[in-house]
């Protein structure tokens, strides 16, 4: 009750009615608004469900790292035909026993072999981008996305979708209707009823699509097993000192996401086809629009700063020279392009907030006592937008992120920051994130120039599964000399 929060107009609708007359169902306007009016700590009803809402690093901390407040809010349920049991919505003990086991396959050695991956798509991004060139302004979100879908397709499941060679294959419509299926029924609650979402186009379409994935996955599932089997087969029919030959060949195989999860099912570790099968889904889904919005947001913070990327261009020069692909060790030493992301994705993050079940009583550092059977939602995006956490808050100022830099943002807590999560449930794949947006962006940056569309060109942002933008990210390109 000490909570501040909007007035309760009708009990049963949560404040539905509050939010729609004062910032309407979509954007962003209503975390900003409700964040002026009742400041880092409040709460809102969703429904019959209390929801406390914390931008306070201290608060941060306390639910990041609290073993008590491990499961995710009963909201990510909307997921879950598609990403079944993965990791992003398990709970208890099954989620912290596949973290351990998963961990391992994000190893930097082996993201080191996806960079491959990175600049065989990249390439043909680039190539695709040139037809844009001299065009006036176009929304390039659309070419990010599929550049984005044939990287995680590559890399999570060994497989090329070609989404950018074949817009209109069967697969890449079905991604495109089934994430615009669960970013509406976000938007619209009373969609979340799954009987009623069945009985809509929408729900019917969501279904239909769902069924091309999970088929492609499984195929997948069906195809490398069998290949890893007979290569098992072949293996153990060898011997010792061909081995030692097949190792050294071996190790310059690339494994990915899938040939790892398999490998570890077919030695017996406790993950079953159906568990792989989740996990594939669940990196499809959380390596793609994540990515992909976050690149379009840097492209154009770019395009607003013409003076930062043309140190980003210089940089990139300095590192590859002539170099067209990229090497691991090329893509670490570009710290200012790093710098540009990370904060990018300060003033941008791809995922603004993120929720926990308070499944008992907790008491926050802040000093608000959280009833059991309510969520909390921290709120990353204005933790990052907070002048007690950062000096000119809606400045754009990579060099805040730059090592030893005059600007470098020292005021900062360790939780005042966390695009990726932090804690107990950050993401996993962050490392993965950060070295195939840096690909991306180096190899279309050396290239061209992104120019804003027009002197008046601010986003209209919008709250979906990420945060994104209602009419795309329109910029105008020009090829560097
Ligand atoms: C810019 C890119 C990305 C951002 C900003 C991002 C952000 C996040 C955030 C904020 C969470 C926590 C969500 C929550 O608590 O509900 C998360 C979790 C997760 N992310 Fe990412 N992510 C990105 C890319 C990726 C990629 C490329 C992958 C996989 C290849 C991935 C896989 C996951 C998984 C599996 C989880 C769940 C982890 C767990 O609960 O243990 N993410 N991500």
């Amino acid at each position: 009750a000490k909570l501040p929060g909007p007035k309760l107009w009708v009990p049963g609708f949560g404040n539905l009615i509050d939010t729609l007359i004062n910032y309407g169902l979509s954007g962003t306007e209503w975390i900003q608004g409700y964040h002026q009016r009742y400041g880092n700590v409040y709460s809102m009803w969703l429904g019959h469900k209390l929801v406390v809402i914390t931008s306070d690093p201290r608060d941060i901390e306390a639910i990041a790292t609290s073993t008590a407040l491990i499961d995710k809010g009963t909201n990510y349920s909307l997921l879950a035909p598609w990403l079944g049991d993965g990791l992003l919505l398990s709970s208890g003990k099954k989620w912290h026993s596949r973290r351990k086991l998963l961990t391992p396959t994000f190893h930097f050695r082996i993201l080191e072999q996806f960079v491959d991956v990175f600049n065989q798509k990249g390439s043909i991004l680039e190539a695709k981008l040139g037809e844009l060139v001299g065009r006036g302004a176009v929304d390039v979100r659309p070419y990010i996305s599929r550049h984005a879908l044939d990287v995680i397709c590559e890399t999570a499941m060994g497989t090329p979708m070609n989404a950018q060679l074949d817009e209109n294959s069967e697969y890449v419509q079905a991604i495109k209707t089934a994430c615009k299926s669960v970013d509406d029924r976000h938007a619209y609650p009373w969609l979340s009823n799954d009987i009623l979402f069945r009985m809509t186009s929408m729900g019917r379409n969501f279904y239909k699509a769902l069924d091309v994935i999970h088929g492609a996955t499984q195929r997948v599932i069906d195809t490398r097993k069998a290949e890893l089997q007979n290569e098992l087969k072949e293996s153990n029919s060898r011997s010792v000192d061909e081995k030692h030959e097949d190792d050294d060949i071996g190790s310059k195989k690339r494994m990915m996401f899938i040939d790892q999860l398999l490998t570890m099912h077919l030695q017996g570790e406790d993950l079953s086809e159906k568990d792989i099968f989740h996990e594939v889904n669940t990196f499809m889904f959380e390596g793609h629009d994540t990515t992909m919005t976050s690149v379009c947001f840097t492209l154009y913070l770019m395009s607003q700063h013409p003076e930062v990327q043309e140190r980003v261009a210089q940089e990139i020069l300095l590192v590859t020279g002539s170099d067209t692909d990229l090497t691991s060790a090329q893509l670490a030493e570009l710290k200012f392009l790093d710098a540009v992301i990370k904060e990018s994705l300060r003033l941008y993050p791809s995922v603004p907030c993120f929720f926990r079940d308070c499944k008992e009583e907790y008491t926050l550092p802040s000093g608000y006592t959280i009833p059991a059977g309510s969520s909390i939602m921290i709120n990353a995006i204005m933790a990052h937008h907070d002048e007690k956490n950062f000096k000119d808050p809606s400045t754009f100022n990579p060099d805040r992120f730059v090592a030893g830099s005059e600007s470098e943002d020292h005021r900062r807590h360790n939780f005042a920051y966390i695009p990726f999560s932090a804690g107990y449930r950050n993401c996993i794949g962050q490392r993965f994130a950060m070295m195939s947006m840096k690909a991306t962006l180096a190899r279309i940056l050396r290239s061209y120039r992104f120019l804003s569309s027009s002197s008046d060109s601010k986003l209209d942002l919008d709250l979906q599964v990420v945060l994104t933008t209602k009419s795309g990210v329109m910029l105008q390109l020009e090829r560097r000399a």
